[in-house]
């Protein structure tokens, strides 16, 4: 070994030391998953999982956001989800079931990435995916980046060691899950090879538990029951791994849908819990309600929000909806019920507002008063637009959701100019695909009566 290996080895050894001293001696947290996060939201890029119109009122109170799904995903539907997700202003973080959901658009959008292993299932689940994702990184994204960075004749020379460097980058500042499936009848547990003889013991889970943490670096331990509330089986696992754990969080997943469940997992050790399926279900349920109110409304949509307010009232018991379920998971909301009730209020008055808005385009289109949408009067846009972006957030990040809103308008509007004249001079078609262009598809918009 050369003089010059000898003290590069020295370096490595004391930079290892130092980054192990700030995990275990030091009274730093250099975990960079935040231990304050006790909510997360799931938000699942396959199409047929839409997202309530007022999304943005609904994500403001959980505190990070996993964007991943395992059945259906695309790395377009995944763009798609991070552009919608730019409305919002809590974190939004990217969990790919594959490699190539990962993109320069996904890195640069999401807080961090953080790659699914799985400590219970076959060895792809284990090591075999990462292995491929690693060499997609290596082969495709690192080059693609280095060339796009760096100018020709440096890209040409370097490129490869840059490419290789990038790729260790990437992998290190990613965030690894540790996943113990534990409900073999989930998409999740399929996709990782668990069945019913891969389930652990408590004892068994803690052991791997300690492994991921001191072994594997894994900053998070992910008890995942997809789809099935774990119960008490799932809170012994939980009170079995809480204290083997220091520096890694301890997250559970699976059928949280009110205030008891997640308070039973948190009690019981977790961190943080994971909710998905509850928060897809308000988008049919928002959709259905604005249906519904518009049928027995005398002035259908053209009502203004307390009429909805007082229909509400009448109609809908709050307490029984997806809305407040989904609310009712997020400890740090103490009226769930009332938070509920406000973000469905807003929920319908957008469908209703957007089905008004696109009825009085067509209108203004028959009567030939306008034949493309830049011609549409900013008077008309301002109005329906303040109304939209009134509700779709509850308080802060107003550019965010006058964005959002004028987004919404815009899908409308030229939805009617398609309809009735053909493609226009603005919107998707006109678009370079260098943006994506608002994927209004993830939402439950024009389902009312036009
Ligand atoms: C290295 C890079 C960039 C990427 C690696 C990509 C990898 C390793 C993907 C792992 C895929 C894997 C092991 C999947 C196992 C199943 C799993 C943990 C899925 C996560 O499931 P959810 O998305 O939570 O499940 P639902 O869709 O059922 O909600
Ligand atoms: O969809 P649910 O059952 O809420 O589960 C959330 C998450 O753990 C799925 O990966």
């Amino acid at each position: 070994m050369s003089a010059f290996d000898r003290i590069a080895r020295t370096i490595g050894r004391a930079a290892t030391a130092g980054c192990l001293a700030g995990r275990t001696l030091l009274p730093f947290d250099t975990n960079p998953v935040p231990g304050d996060w006790e909510h997360v939201t799931k938000v699942d890029p396959e199409d047929a999982k839409k997202l309530p119109i007022a999304y943005p009122r609904y994500l403001q109170y959980t505190d990070g956001i996993s964007v991943g799904g395992s059945a259906d995903v695309t790395e377009t539907n995944t763009v798609e989800t991070f552009r919608l997700l730019s409305s919002v202003s809590t974190p939004a973080f990217h969990e790919p079931s594959a490699a190539s959901h990962v993109t320069e658009g996904t890195l640069s959008a999401s807080s961090f990435l953080a790659v699914p292993q799985v400590l219970n299932g076959d060895d792809e689940a284990f090591v075999g995916s990462l292995g491929t994702g690693t060499r997609f990184i290596r082969e495709e994204l690192a080059p693609a980046a280095v060339e796009k960075l760096l100018p020709a004749p440096v890209a040409n020379r370097y490129g490869d060691r840059l490419a290789e460097f990038f790729t260790h980058w990437m992998l290190y500042s990613a965030v690894f899950e540790a996943y113990v499936i534990q409900n073999p009848d989930s998409a999740a547990a399929r996709e990782a090879g668990v069945d019913e003889s891969g389930l652990l013991s408590p004892e068994q889970a803690r052991d791997r538990a300690i492994a991921a943490e001191r072994y594997l670096g894994s900053e998070v331990l992910y008890l995942e029951y997809s789809g099935t509330y774990g119960g008490s089986e799932a809170v012994d696992i939980l009170e079995a791994i809480a204290p083997s754990l220091d520096w890694t969080r301890l997250w559970y997943g699976g059928g949280i849908d009110s205030r008891e469940k997640a308070t039973e997992v948190l009690s019981a050790g977790a961190d943080a819990v994971i909710v998905g399926d509850v928060f897809h279900r308000i988008a049919a349920e928002e959709a259905d309600f604005a249906s519904a109110f518009v049928a027995d409304s005398a002035v259908g949509t053209s009502a203004h929000t307390d009429r909805i307010d007082a229909w509400i009232d009448d109609a809908v018991d709050v307490a029984d909806t997806a809305a407040a379920e989904y609310i009712s998971t997020i400890p740090s909301v103490r009226d769930p019920v009332g938070t509920a009730r406000a973000s469905l209020i807003a929920g319908i008055t957008a469908h209703c507002v957007l089905a008004k808005a696109e009825t009085d385009v067509r209108e203004a289109i028959r009567e030939g008063q306008v034949a493309d949408p830049s011609e549409l009067s900013e008077a008309f846009r301002d109005d329906y637009h303040s109304r939209l972006e009134a509700g779709l957030v509850h308080a802060g990040n107003g550019s965010q959701a006058s964005t959002l809103a004028a987004d919404l308008l815009d899908t409308v509007s030229l939805r009617a100019f398609r309809e009735m004249i053909g493609p226009t001079s603005e919107g998707p078609e006109s678009d370079d695909g260098a943006s994506v262009s608002f994927p209004a598809h993830h939402l439950p918009i024009g389902e009312l009566p036009r």
